[in-house]
């Protein structure tokens, strides 16, 4: 997923675009920094882990660097099933095709972990080259984050290591400038006026996915997927929000619907409330549950992911 396009005659002359790997252990703070360096709030923050599955998760402008921020699901180690395989190998894809990588670690935990020192290993197999940002130092003291940075300069190399509030903000302008200035020259991937519309329907599916993960308590870790079919603005100002839930066989569809319908229903009016706050107008959203049988095996969805899952 590079610039490959050909430049459009006359568009951002010397302008410069990137695709950032945001990678990172669950609750390293990557949906917190995305909301900060794109403004608007692109991704969902929650507590639980592993929420994330959505490809591009932010866009933002720093100079005349378009950074086009993906994650991946989240997983990098320690798979078993087929599907969690699968979601490895996803996630080592993305980071593949991206330009920079940006690795995320909640300063809090004060040594370098196991998880985190294979996936550095795997970065340095394929050859990344891997900014390091240290989160959360509003929360740590200045010794214990000077000590943990040594330790991840021992174990890796690091074309920057930044440290970062997330949160407060403190560093991450720094991050953003420098990522910016390392961008390829090349066209931006999203021209400008698709930037207010794309995020707006990622965070929409985002929304009611997070909802059913809340509601089924993650029954369906994986197999579950959200897509925005259609959005329609009225001129009273209201929105007619139209979108599928794909899952991968009938006894998760009666899962996700629940009895009566009450799972989907529950879903709907939370996810709607919350629309409606985000967009400040009436929201009426359509939920739709349809099995797609072996979705994941289907290498279309993961293109449409941006994944290009083959394995
Ligand atoms: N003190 C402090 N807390 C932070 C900071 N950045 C993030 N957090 C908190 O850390 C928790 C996890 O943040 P997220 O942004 O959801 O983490 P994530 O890496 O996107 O998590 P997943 O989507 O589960 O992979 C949240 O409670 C955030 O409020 C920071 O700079 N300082």
């Amino acid at each position: 997923m590079t610039a490959e396009a050909p430049e459009p005659a006359g568009e951002r002359p010397g302008g410069r675009c990137a695709v950032v790997a945001l990678v990172g252990a669950p609750n390293a703070g990557k949906s917190t920094l995305l909301n900060r360096a794109v403004g608007a709030k692109v991704s969902i923050v929650t507590h639980k882990v592993q929420t994330t599955r959505t490809r591009v998760r932010g866009i933002a402008i720093a100079g005349d660097s378009q950074l086009v921020f993906v994650d991946t699901p989240g997983i990098f180690t320690g798979a078993k099933r087929r599907l969690e395989r699968a979601m490895v190998a996803a996630a080592w894809h993305g980071v593949e095709d991206a330009d920079l990588v940006v690795l995320l670690h909640d300063a809090q935990k004060a040594h370098l972990d196991d998880e985190t020192r294979s996936i550095l290993e795997g970065l340095a197999q394929r050859g990344r080259r891997v900014v390091l940002a240290l989160n959360k130092i509003d929360a740590i003291k200045r010794e214990t984050l000077l000590g943990l940075a040594a330790e991840f300069e021992q174990a890796a190399r690091f074309e920057r290591i930044f440290m970062i509030s997330a949160r407060d903000g403190d560093g991450v302008d720094d991050l953003l400038a420098w990522l910016a200035t390392q961008a390829p020259e090349g066209p931006w991937l999203y021209p400008e006026d698709q930037l207010s519309d794309l995020p707006q329907r990622l965070i929409a599916a985002e929304i009611v996915r997070e909802k059913l993960f809340l509601a089924l308590h993650q029954e369906l870790p994986y197999s579950l997927t959200v897509e925005t079919d259609s959005w329609e603005a009225f001129k009273d100002g209201s929105v007619k929000i139209q979108m599928t839930v794909y899952v991968q066989r009938e006894q998760q569809k009666r899962i996700a619907v629940g009895q009566g319908g009450r799972t989907i229903r529950l879903v709907r009016e939370q996810a709607q409330r919350e629309l409606e706050e985000m967009l400040e107008t009436r929201v009426h959203l359509f939920l739709y549950v349809k099995v797609r049988e072996r979705w994941l095996d289907d290498p279309a969805r993961y293109r449409d992911w941006g994944l290009d899952f083959d394995g």
